[in-house]
């Protein structure tokens, strides 16, 4: 079997049987997800039910307990400068910019993993090490440009409106060139516009081949975006499927939903945005 056909054989993330324990608690208990090639799949669940320690296990950030992380049909190492050269990128729940640095500077820093001079080069800043930084920066503008930041570019992204600075975070995770994007509740803190501005978004990135798997606690979110839905509670996979079947399953509406999904989406909504807004 060549490479090429290797590579489309398999999901290009999957997980297997991950279990996170603890001390005593069980975070996740044998946890899968499938994603294929040019898919969003959306992971639901209440305060607490280990999306982001999911995440933190997809990402190296975390070694499971019990099970492993495939990307391509190849298992990923934890940790988590290997899965970013590997492939996946992600951005966090709480924004974790460089906030005195300017936005540009921002994204380059995501860039730096795909260049190739080493310290010597940059150092004595050679011909080929000027060659590289130039193209890091023009691919750096067009991630920019790509996210609708073309004109902040030398702002301190400090200075972002918050909606933006999720949008960098965005750009930034993108210039690691990653097969698959993690977004941990991208639309947190945002209005209307801009939750319709960051789906818009997330679609042209799934267009540009990348896969997305995104955490959000905003239900209406989620099901107009996603091909398939996972749903965790307690640490435990509860239901996945498609959108209209994970939303009309009895065990969903019973054990997460409980309510009509626009009640739960404006409740939840309300409560991880007070979370947000009151984190550092
Ligand atoms: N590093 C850690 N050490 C100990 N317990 C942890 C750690 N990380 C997460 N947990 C626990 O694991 C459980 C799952 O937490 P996690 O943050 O993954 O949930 P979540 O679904 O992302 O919640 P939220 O929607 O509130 O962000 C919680 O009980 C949490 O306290």
């Amino acid at each position: 079997m060549t490479a090429l056909a290797q590579d489309t054989a398999h999901p290009v993330l999957e997980a297997r049987g991950v279990t996170m324990v603890f001390g005593g608690l069980t975070a996740l208990n044998d946890v899968s997800l499938r994603l294929d090639r040019g898919k969003i799949v959306g992971l639901i669940g209440p305060n607490g039910a280990g999306k982001t320690t999911f995440f933190n296990c997809l990402t190296g950030l975390y070694t499971p307990t019990k099970g492993t992380v495939l990307l391509s049909g190849r298992r990923l190492a934890p940790d988590p400068s290997e899965v970013t050269i590997a492939g996946v990128a992600r951005t966090f729940q709480n924004i974790r910019l460089f906030p005195n640095m300017t936005v540009l500077e921002n994204v380059l820093v995501g860039r730096h993993c795909r260049m190739r001079q080493g310290p010597i080069a940059s150092l004595l800043h050679g011909p080929s090490f000027r060659r590289e930084e130039n193209a890091a920066k023009q691919r750096s503008r067009e991630l920019l440009a790509f996210v609708g930041l073309a004109s902040a570019e030398d702002e301190i992204a400090r200075n972002l409106p918050y909606g933006d600075q999720r949008r960098l975070e965005i750009a930034r995770a993108l210039a690691t060139d990653p097969k698959v994007l993690l977004l941990d509740e991208p639309t947190a803190g945002m209005n209307p516009q801009e939750t319709e501005a960051a789906r818009q978004l997330i679609f042209a990135i799934r267009d540009t081949g990348v896969s997305v798997v995104v955490i959000e606690h905003d239900i209406k979110f989620i099901f107009g975006l996603c091909d398939s839905v996972s749903v965790l509670v307690q640490g435990e996979l509860l239901v996945e499927g498609r959108p209209e079947v994970v939303r009309a399953d009895p065990r969903v509406i019973e054990a997460y939903l409980g309510k009509p999904p626009e009640e739960i989406e404006s409740e939840t909504r309300g409560a991880a945005e007070q979370d947000k807004r009151e984190k550092p």
